[in-house]
């Protein structure tokens, strides 16, 4: 058996290379290599660029076209490997099923047992998630009384109640109002002090408050990495800015992520001139 050739740094939740996920016809990941380590990292993109895509073979529920997968150091394309990073990781799928006659204790502690939790840690473990997401008060409601916060919120408990070592967040913050939301990005930076966790949004403040790091994908490619303040910085020096907001935090990284999009589909389609006219040269 060969070993990988990509060099992964101790302690890497993720790496991944050659990355490619096709729907039929469409590819939405188009050989990516990626790596995340512990912190929050931020993954943005316009709609339809393949974020939830990346998410879902990362959560192990849906495999590449192609490519190689390490997660925590383990290659998920062995069956053992998947088995063993199940129960170390957190996910939190965009749209998130449950049964609405449990109650929001039974249903995380159904969870906490899928991903093989012994048995006598479960009732401490579920008590402390829906604590650390705000609903200790409602831990005894049913699912169905519960406002679409309030469920995403039972989303979030449940991906942390095994305190995972890697988490997976796809739009979390999709229904939170926002002190929800500023407790919700607290709680993502406590978390990332020890684990990784990469948390697929729209919402660029969310980026700013709660990722260092970013990772801008479209049409299935990375279009660009870095921190928070590199993406803000890009804002700053564009000028295509409206005026609105000028010298807020938040505007400035907007900008960053639209001059961002701009520089990689601009040199994506040189790319794709060069080439088309290297093939023509060639007939
Ligand atoms: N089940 C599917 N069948 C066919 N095409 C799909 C399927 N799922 C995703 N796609 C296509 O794959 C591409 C990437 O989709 P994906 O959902 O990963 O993007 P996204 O960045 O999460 O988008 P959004 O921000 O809108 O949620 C899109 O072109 C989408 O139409």
């Amino acid at each position: 058996m060969s070993t990988s050739p990509h060099p992964r740094s101790p302690g890497a939740g993720v790496d991944v290379a050659g990355l490619t996920v096709r729907h039929r016809r469409t590819v939405a990941l188009d050989s990516v290599d990626l790596d995340f380590g512990a912190g929050v990292h931020g993954l943005l993109g316009p709609n339809g660029a393949g974020k939830t895509s990346l998410i879902r073979v990362l959560a192990t529920v849906a495999a590449p076209s192609a490519g190689r997968i390490t997660l925590l150091g383990h290659d998920v394309s062995a069956h053992r490997g998947r088995t063993e990073v199940r129960r170390r990781l957190g996910y939190l799928p965009q749209e998130f099923g449950y049964y609405p006659g449990f109650t929001v204790r039974e249903f995380v502690a159904y969870v906490a047992w899928l991903k093989e939790m012994p048995a006598a840690r479960v009732p401490e473990a579920v008590r402390y998630a829906v604590e650390r997401v705000g609903l200790a008060d409602r831990a005894d409601a049913k699912m169905r009384t519960l406002s679409g916060g309030m469920v995403r919120r039972v989303g979030v408990a449940q991906a942390i109640v095994n305190e995972p070592e890697l988490l997976l967040l796809d739009e979390p913050t999709a229904g939170l109002d926002p002190e929800q939301r500023v407790d919700f990005r607290a709680l993502l930076r406590e978390i990332g002090r020890t684990a990784t966790v990469i948390v697929s949004t729209h919402l660029v403040e969310d980026v700013a408050a709660a990722c260092p790091r970013v990772t801008v994908v479209e049409s299935g490619r990375v279009a660009w990495r870095g921190t928070t303040q590199e993406l803000s910085a890009l804002g700053t020096g564009t000028g295509t800015g409206t005026g609105e907001g000028a010298g807020e935090e938040g505007s400035a990284i907007e900008r960053g992520y639209t001059a961002a999009l701009r520089a990689h589909r601009t040199t994506a389609s040189a790319t794709a001139t060069a080439s088309a006219s290297a093939s023509a040269g060639t007939r």
